[in-house]
This record gives C-alpha cells, structure tokens and sequence, in this order.
C-alpha cells in the first residue's frame, strides 16, 4: 500500500490517495517520518478500503530507521530508471520518495511515497526536497533554478545543481566539456537558415541537428543528409526559437575484437537505444582511451551519482565524447543481472556516501519499443516476453507505461551468460527474423560506446569531494 501525494483540497488540506485505490481520503493530516510527508504503508482505513485516518503528529523520534542509510532518498521522475531506483533501494531498506506528475508512472508501485505534482512546480518541489536527507534525479529536465534556491537552503542535491544545469542543455554540455579539454565532435549553435548552410558547408552531410533542451530517448535529434532537408529537420525539431545546434557527424566503425569490461557498446535504432552489449567488442587501447575520456568529463562535473558517460569510436579509432548523463542510465540496466552492484544500487550507493562496488560478467540489454500503437503493440511486446521467459540467463523488465506508442520504451530484457557469444546466440534465439535482420544490420555499424561511471561522494558535509571513479 503506497501514499501519494499531495492532492490539495479546496480547503487547502493534504489528503493521500492509497495506491490501487480509487477514492480519497477525507481525513487528511501530515505524519513526519524523516521529516517527509509519508504514511506508513501496513495502514488500513476503518472500512478496510479506502478511508484513511492518519495519526497527528508522529515525529521522527517515534519511528526509527534501521535502513542501509537512514537518509530517505527524494527522486525528481518516476519513469522506468525510477522504478529500478525503488528496486535497488528495497533490497538496502532505504526509502525512496518519488516525484511525478503522473499518477500511475512506472516507479509508484514501487516507491515508498509518490508526490503527484509537476516538476515545474516549484512551491511544491522545495516542499519535497526539504524533507528529503538527498535530492536526487532520474531524468535531468527539471527546474534547476528551484534546486539551486534549495541548495542554497541547504538542501543536498546530488549531483549539484550546477552539474544538472550544464547536463541539461545539451549545447552549454559541449561547451562545458569542451573547455576541459575533452574531445568531442565540432558543434555549432545555429540560429537561422544562414547559420544553418553555413555549419553544414563547413561540417558537411549527413549533419546531425540537436535541441538544446528537452532531448532523451530520440526526441530531439534529426539527421540532415543533404542541405534540403535542413528546413524538414529544423521544423520538426520546433523551429530555430526551441534553442539548436549542430555537430558534425562523426563517422563510426568496429573493430570486431571482443574485450573488456567497464566499456559497452550501444546500437541504436532510429537514433533510439535498442541494444546493449557488454562488455563492448573493443580493444584493451579503446577501452583505457575510453575510460580516460570518461573520468575526465565526470572530473569536470560536481556532485555524486552514477553518471552515464556516451561516447563515439571513430573509425580512426579516436573516442570522442557525445553526451553525458548525471543519472542511472539505459545503457546500464543491464548492470542488476550482470553485476554484484547494480547501476541503481550504486546510484544509491554514490549519493548517500556508502562505499561503492561491483563485477560483471558478459550481458546484452534489448531494449522493448512499443513496435505498433495500442493493443497490437501490446500483443507483440508480450510475445517477445514469452520467448524471453523460456531463455535461461534472459530477465524481463516490463515499465507498465498505460500506453504504447511507436518507439516508446516500455521495458528491456537482460541476457548474460559467460561470453558475449553465448549471449548473442541467446538473443538470437529469441528474435524473429525481422528483428534480427534489423539487429544483424545494426551490428555492422555500431554507432556508440558507452561507458558508466560513478562518483562516490565521500565528503559531503564539507562539501568537499574525493572523487572515485568506477567503470562498468
Ligand atoms: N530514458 C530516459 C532518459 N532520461 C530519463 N529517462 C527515463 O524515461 C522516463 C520517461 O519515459 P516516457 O517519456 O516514455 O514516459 C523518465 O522518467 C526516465 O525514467
């Protein structure tokens, strides 16, 4: 049984809403465990149903905490990274509130509270915050100027607010990582038409044209083959005014060797994670090359937490970073199955200060994108389950999104096993021949190299921090 809150009545009270139930609560009152708003979750109501009668004023020094941590974790996003947040968090006895407009989003079942507000709404995210021991995040497009009023209040926010507003737009990203010496593909901020020819007559075609803001999971990105489709491509990514730039396109290849271990490698469909393997089939040089990048870029960021750190292999075998994530990521669910610590549990891990640690052995992550609209995509999503569920080594996640649509993720499937053959021989099994057309192609072009990082925050009442970086 789960609370979720705040509904605010017109008489301005707090009411509760119990999850798997519809009506309301009609006796409301706040009940203080580690300063949150929370109920307990053995609560009955009278009738057994929905009717809920919270005791005044129960204060901390009446509930004690035995947890791994006995800082309640406060998420901002309650999507899929969330909800395995919640996972990890069960399994150490840390208590994690989520905050999330939707009512039904896939971490609520899963978290001990749920706050249902917007994250624009700033009265209601500082009232969250502050009663959380750490703030941290699942999705990075939040309200930065709220967190930075809350930090300045002495709200801990991990990573820092600083770090979210560089990560957030994805031009002052490269600009940040660029003054730091990391190398990256050229990038241009574009305003207009001229700017536009102007940067694909010096970068060239294909051209990929970013938004600044907003942009995860595909949306926000379009590719330009030829100087005509710039218009298309600006005008489906909202026009000049939404905030674009450009990057030159960064020609990538694949050695074919497989190698180690902290370093994964992505094949995208449709600009969309669809495949994770790990670890990647690079070299041992790629590999330390690639870690290089990546320490140094989470160096140059402030705050604890695991961050994803996205970079391109070039065929000239030169690594260049592509984005960076201050945050679990999608190229590391992989992580829960094929690591002692999972990227959720070291998320938890790095933000509360507790030591961090892991080990894997070889996995591949398929992404399930909802393939057609409503029940048609439902029904086949479910089939590819069913496969999944007779494949030994295969764990199926299954987010409960309420809708599907064409590309929205709405699950993922982990395989390991002892090699990356016996993993992909697995996957093979499991896929129909359409998909393993479009995976036997991917695989021939690989776009992405991945490599998660994460910053144990050693320190954090000096707000001084060691930094360790641990690589997947
Ligand atoms: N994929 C991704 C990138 N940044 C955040 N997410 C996850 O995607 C969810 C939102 O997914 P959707 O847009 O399909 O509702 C977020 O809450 C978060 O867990």
């Amino acid at each position: 049984m789960l609370l979720r809150c705040p509904f605010v009545s017109s008489c301005g009270e707090r009411r509760f809403l119990l999850s798997g139930l519809d009506s309301r609560t009609h006796h409301t009152t706040t009940l203080a465990i580690q300063g949150l708003d929370v109920v307990m979750k053995s609560f009955k109501g009278g009738n057994g149903t929905s009717s809920v009668h919270l005791k005044n004023h129960i204060t901390e020094d009446l509930i004690s905490v035995h947890g791994v941590s006995d800082k309640v974790v406060g998420v901002l996003g309650g999507g899929q990274l969330g909800q395995m947040l919640c996972q990890a968090a069960s399994q150490m006895g840390i208590k994690v509130m989520v905050l999330n407009p939707l009512e039904n989003c896939p971490a609520s079942a899963l978290a001990y509270g749920h706050v249902i507000v917007r994250f624009n709404d700033s009265a209601e995210v500082e009232e969250f915050a502050k009663k959380c021991g750490v703030l941290t995040f699942e999705i990075e497009h939040v309200d930065v100027a709220t967190l930075e009023k809350l930090e300045k209040q002495g709200v801990d926010c991990q990573p820092k607010a600083c770090t979210i507003r560089i990560i957030q737009d994805k031009y002052l990203q490269k600009v940040h990582f660029s003054q730091h010496g990391i190398p990256m593909p050229e990038f241009r901020e574009i305003n207009d038409e001229e700017g536009a020819r102007e940067a694909g007559g010096s970068f060239g075609y294909p051209l990929m044209i970013k938004s600044k803001r907003l942009a995860y999971d595909g949306r926000g990105n379009a590719v330009a083959h030829t100087k005509e489709d710039l218009s298309s491509c600006v005008a489906a990514l909202g026009g000049y005014d939404r905030g674009l730039y450009v990057e030159k396109w960064a020609p990538s290849g694949r050695d074919g060797c497989l190698s180690c271990y902290p370093v994964v490698e992505t094949i995208q469909k449709n600009n969309i994670c669809h495949i994770v393997k790990a670890p990647a089939g690079i070299s041992w040089k790629i590999k330390e090359l690639a870690t290089d990048v990546a320490q140094r870029a989470v160096r140059s960021l402030d705050g604890a937490g695991v961050f994803a750190v996205e970079l391109f292999l070039t065929k000239d075998e030169q690594i260049l970073l592509n984005e960076v994530a201050p945050r679990p990521h999608n190229s590391g669910h992989q992580t829960i199955e094929c690591c002692y610590t999972s990227q959720y549990e070291q998320h938890l891990r790095a933000v509360l200060g507790l030591p961090l640690g892991m080990k894997t052995p070889a996995a591949i992550m398929y992404n399930l994108l909802g393939e057609e609209e409503g029940e048609q995509g439902f029904s086949l999503a479910h089939q590819l389950i069913g496969r999944a569920l007779n494949l030994p080594g295969a764990s199926v996640h299954w987010y409960n999104k309420p809708e599907i649509r064409k590309q929205r993720k709405m699950g993922h499937i982990t395989i390991v096993g002892p090699t990356m053959v016996n993993v992909e021989n697995k996957l093979n099994s499991l896929l129909s021949k359409k998909d393993k057309n479009a995976y036997g192609q991917s695989q021939a072009t690989p776009l992405v190299g991945i490599i998660m990082g994460s910053v144990g925050n050693i320190c954090s009442k000096t707000n001084s921090f060691q930094r360790l970086l641990f690589s997947y």
